[in-house]
């Protein structure tokens, strides 16, 4: 069976409130997951903002420790020595200040006292080996007026600190310095006449900066640092670090292509999310900053970068994913039981409209219509109801018009008895269900006398009137099985049946005789009616019908001939 039209509208109602309260879940879900990216995104860029800020702040605290070192007057005093032996008391008296800042500062791998003079040669040296802090001296000690962070140092005025860029120590001899990431901060020592004798130089653990760095930062984060240049020197993975080292380029714009433009210096920090960047960042959020570096002149930076899972962004989000989840259940639910309720509500009218239609087209029934709405459908159901009334009158019309042809096909329109038709048929049946039986059936011919003159006479609505009366005297004076019928004009025709009906048809005929003979009172006038009759009987006279009344007719004529107002039975030899 075909689904009606509650069922599909349900159905369509249904699913527009399923589809409506999913897309507002769906919308308010992703929202809110999209504000929670946001925020931590800000948190992030903060946090990276922050974290940048102490780094500098760590590496003024080193530079400033370089500078102190610098500017105590025994070491220009060390430095400027043209021997190197120089004044051994001042040597070891300024070599325990250098050991002290060593012991006090556990992320500095290396401190030095560099001469300008012979080619750079270390004066004062500490290095740190595990824990074990160890000063080099005597032939230990190296020449490094090659090295950058001598020779770009002592061009600086006093008072300025180098920076070096961040690189893997391949330095001899370093102790555990020795092939670590390292930073090197250098200041210019400097006579009380201007004269830039040495440098002190403090190499910082890459590891040991970051890990005082980002000592408090909440668990999950995780550091990136790139050179200038976008190589990774901090990265949660260790071996995408310092690839330019080991002869390949591992770039942060490779990876996050975002950065990009941090290296264009066309923004001073980006933010990226798996949320929108699926493929870039998948799982995470990231936050890159620039942070200038070094000497101001020199244009250096590093980028500085956090990043946190997007899990553990999402996961404040996934009670309220949850509840979305349980509300667009329930609106689910509540759309579907209200689709139900309002589709049954509208289609029900039109049920009974439709019932009503089914009903009338069936039954000729007139069900109850919603006649009294005002809306549209009462206007349909007041006009149906106005056509079915309309159709039903009709039809009522139509049919006692059709009762009434049939009727007056087979009966006599003045006197309301069967006409000639009628009667040959009744005749036929009467004469089939009495041919194997036995009976008898009478058949009595009956004509007015001289009726012809009560119509010349008294007019022709006597004569109806006279008709009538003779048709109910007829009628009374019979059985009511037995049958009465006009043939037309002022003949009329009976049919009697019985068991013994010859020996009794004389006396039905004379009691008819009397019958109309009585007087009859119409329009003013005392009338009497007279009238002949002819008999014939089934089976002696005739079997069929036509043989019966035909001999029937035949015999009252013997009966006018004979004197009239009289009956006769038909004889053979006539
Ligand atoms: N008022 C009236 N007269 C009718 C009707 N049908 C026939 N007639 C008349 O009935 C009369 C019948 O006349 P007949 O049977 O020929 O003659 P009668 O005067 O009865 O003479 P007899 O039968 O020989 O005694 C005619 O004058 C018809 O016009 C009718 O329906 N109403």
């Amino acid at each position: 069976m075909r689904p009606g039209l509650t069922v599909k509208l349900s159905i369509l109602l249904a699913c527009i409130g399923i589809l409506a309260s999913g897309v507002t879940g769906y919308y308010a879900y992703s929202t809110n997951q999209s504000l929670l990216v946001k925020e931590a995104e800000r948190n992030l860029l903060t946090s990276t903002e922050l974290l940048s800020q102490r780094l500098s702040a760590v590496l003024n605290d080193i530079a400033a420790d370089a500078l102190t070192l610098a500017n105590m007057p025994s070491s220009a005093k060390v430095a400027g020595f043209e021997d190197v032996a120089g004044d051994d008391v001042a040597k070891e008296r300024l070599a325990q200040v250098f050991g002290t800042i060593m012991r006090l500062h556990p992320q500095y791998a290396q401190v030095r006292l560099i001469s300008r003079q012979q080619f750079g040669l270390e004066l004062i040296r500490f290095d740190r080996d595990g824990d074990r802090l160890v000063r080099v001296t005597g032939s230990l000690l190296q020449e490094k007026g090659h090295f950058p962070y001598v020779f770009e140092t002592l061009a600086l005025a006093p008072g300025r600190v180098y920076v070096s860029p961040i690189t893997v120590n391949h330095e001899q001899g370093a102790h555990s310095a020795e092939g670590a990431p390292t930073l090197r901060l250098a200041t210019p020592v400097v006579t009380s006449t201007g004269a830039v004798v040495g440098v002190v130089v403090i190499n910082v653990w890459l590891k040991s900066l970051l890990d005082s760095v980002q000592s408090d930062l909440p668990a999950g984060h995780q550091l990136y640092l790139t050179n200038e240049w976008g190589d990774f020197l901090a990265h949660p993975n260790p071996a995408m670090t310092f690839g330019f080292d080991k002869g390949r380029r591992l770039l942060v714009q490779d990876s996050y292509e975002q950065t990009r433009p941090l290296f264009d210096k066309t923004q001073t920090s980006v933010l990226v999310n798996g949320l929108d960047n699926p493929q870039r960042a998948k799982g995470q959020i990231l936050a890159f900053v620039r942070k200038p570096f070094g000497l101001p002149e020199n244009h250096q930076f590093v980028v500085l970068g956090l990043a946190r899972p997007l899990e553990d962004v999402l996961r404040g989000g996934k009670s309220l994913g949850e509840s979305t989840i349980q509300m667009v259940l329930a609106f689910s639910v509540l759309s579907i039981v209200l689709a139900v309720v309002f589709s049954r509500a509208l289609t029900r009218p039109l049920q009974m409209l439709t019932h009503a239609a089914t009903s009338f087209q069936t039954r000729h029934a007139l069900e109850a219509l919603p006649v009294t709405r005002t809306d549209e459908i009462g206007v349909l159901a007041r006009c149906f109801d106005q056509m079915r009334k309309e159709l039903k009158s009709h039809m009522e019309k139509m049919s006692q018009n059709q009762q009434e042809l049939r009727h007056l096909a087979h009966h006599d329109s003045l006197t309301g008895l069967p006409n000639r038709m009628q009667f040959f048929h009744q005749i036929e049946c009467a004469i089939d269900a009495v041919a194997e039986s036995g009976q008898q059936l009478a058949v009595l011919f009956i004509d007015l006398d001289h009726f012809k003159q009560i119509n010349d006479q008294m007019g022709h609505a006597v004569g109806d009137q006279v008709l009538i009366v003779v048709a109910q005297r007829l009628r009374s004076a019979l059985r009511g099985e037995d049958v009465v019928a006009r043939l037309g004009g002022d003949e009329f025709i009976v049919l009697i049946k019985g068991p013994a009906i010859a020996a009794e048809v004389p006396a039905i005929a004379a009691k008819i005789l009397s019958t109309l003979n009585e007087d009859i009172m119409t329009h003013g006038h005392r009338l009497q009616v007279c009238a002949s009759i002819g008999i014939s009987l089934f089976p002696d006279d005739g079997v069929t019908a036509e043989e019966l009344v035909l001999r029937a007719d035949s015999a009252m004529y013997k009966a006018k001939v004979s004197g009239r107002y009289t009956f006769a039975r038909y004889q053979a030899a006539e």
